[in-house]
């Protein structure tokens, strides 16, 4: 099948390498001149270092390379999904399924990615979103992996989770996009808390607390907006927090322990240098929460020190001593 894989990022990356390996005839689209230069002539990503890209990859920075793809996947960060699908658009073939494979709620709409993707490419194109417990320096690899192809479009899901499927990436298929997409986003956001708990000298029960009552939130939120409880169980929910928040690959993490050592989360976010979506969606969190009326007290807590400069420290005593509740009254579960 003739794929384009829209976003040479690690994640864009790693999924080319993976669909080239299933078979497929696959070229990696790069947003910048320079980027592609690179790919081009070290046939490496500086994302994916030891990760040889095949003579096989078609690299280049011309968007018509989505004309004549049964599937084009969207790997950009979250904020240019939407320009980038505005892009395309005009170029696709009739039916072309689009894929979304990046995690964030869209600042603008406060909408998800897929969502703001339907809009742009119409009706007529199925949209997926594939999403779960997936660092790309792993797929990279070839370290086994399983994840989520969600779609209202259940012939899609499938027809992604074929395409994606081999024996090192196990794919299940669902019907709840919202919640596949909000547990994505929103993951992030409790992973740059982690990581600032471990940057605060913090220990793995603060962590293992934080995770759990992260989640909680999570699917308070995900269910008031559509999302079905079980998606916060799945890979899509505890699956992608667990990797997010252990993790040292993950970049929110990181991200969070540089703030949780006293750099400026502006600061902390530049030195990461690549995109750290919890930042963002951290922000979107708290504004959907609002609206919605739900309680969110650690995403709450994460905007006003992302966006408010509050210290952590002064942040957590007050989480700690919330008042009093009852955990089976107030579960997701
Ligand atoms: N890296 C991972 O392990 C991983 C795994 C799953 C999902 N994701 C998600 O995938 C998305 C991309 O992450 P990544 O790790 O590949 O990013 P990255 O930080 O490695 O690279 C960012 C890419 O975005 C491109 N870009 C910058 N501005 C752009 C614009 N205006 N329009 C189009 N492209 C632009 C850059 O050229 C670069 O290729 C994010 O939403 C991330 O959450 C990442
Ligand atoms: O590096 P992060 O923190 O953006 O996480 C990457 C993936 O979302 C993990 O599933």
């Amino acid at each position: 099948m003739k794929i384009s894989v829209v976003g040479s990022g690690g994640w864009g990356t790693a999924l080319a390498l993976l669909l080239l390996e299933n078979g497929h005839e696959v070229t990696l689209w790069s947003y910048a001149e320079e980027e592609s230069r690179i790919l081009c002539e070290t046939r490496e990503n500086p994302m994916l270092k030891g990760v040889a890209l095949p003579a096989g990859l078609g690299l280049t920075t011309d968007l018509s390379c989505v004309r004549g793809c049964k599937i084009v996947v969207l790997a950009t960060p979250s904020f240019a999904v939407r320009s980038t699908a505005h892009r395309v658009a005009p170029l696709l073939d009739a039916e072309t399924v689009l894929v979304s494979v990046s995690k964030g709620i869209e600042k603008e709409t406060s909408g998800t990615l897929t969502q703001a993707i339907q809009a742009e490419v119409g009706a007529e194109h199925p949209v997926v979103a594939l999403s779960g417990p997936s660092h790309a320096e792993e797929v990279g690899r070839g370290v086994p992996t399983a994840v989520v192809s969600a779609s209202e479009d259940q012939g899609a899901a499938e027809l992604v989770q074929d395409v994606f499927m081999s024996p090192r990436f196990r794919v299940y298929a669902s019907d709840d996009t919202v919640g596949v997409e909000l547990a994505a986003a929103l993951k992030n956001v409790i992973a740059l808390c982690a990581g600032c708990c471990d940057g605060m000298g913090c220990g793995d029960n603060t962590k293992a607390a934080l995770m759990t009552r992260g989640l909680t939130e999570i699917a308070r939120l995900g269910v008031a907006m559509g999302g079905r409880k079980e998606t916060f169980a799945g890979l899509a929910g505890v699956g992608d927090l667990i990797v997010t928040c252990t993790s040292m690959h993950s970049r929110n993490r990181r991200c969070g322990i540089l703030i949780g050592k006293g750099t400026p989360p502006e600061q902390a976010v530049k030195e990461i240098g690549a995109v750290v979506e919890g930042y963002y969606a951290a922000a979107n969190a708290k504004a959907l929460a609002d609206k919605m009326g739900v309680e969110m007290p650690i995403a709450a807590a994460a905007y006003e020190v992302l966006y408010h400069g509050k210290d952590p420290h002064a942040v957590l005593t007050e989480l700690m001593t919330r008042e009093k509740k009852h955990e089976i009254e107030d579960s997701w579960v």
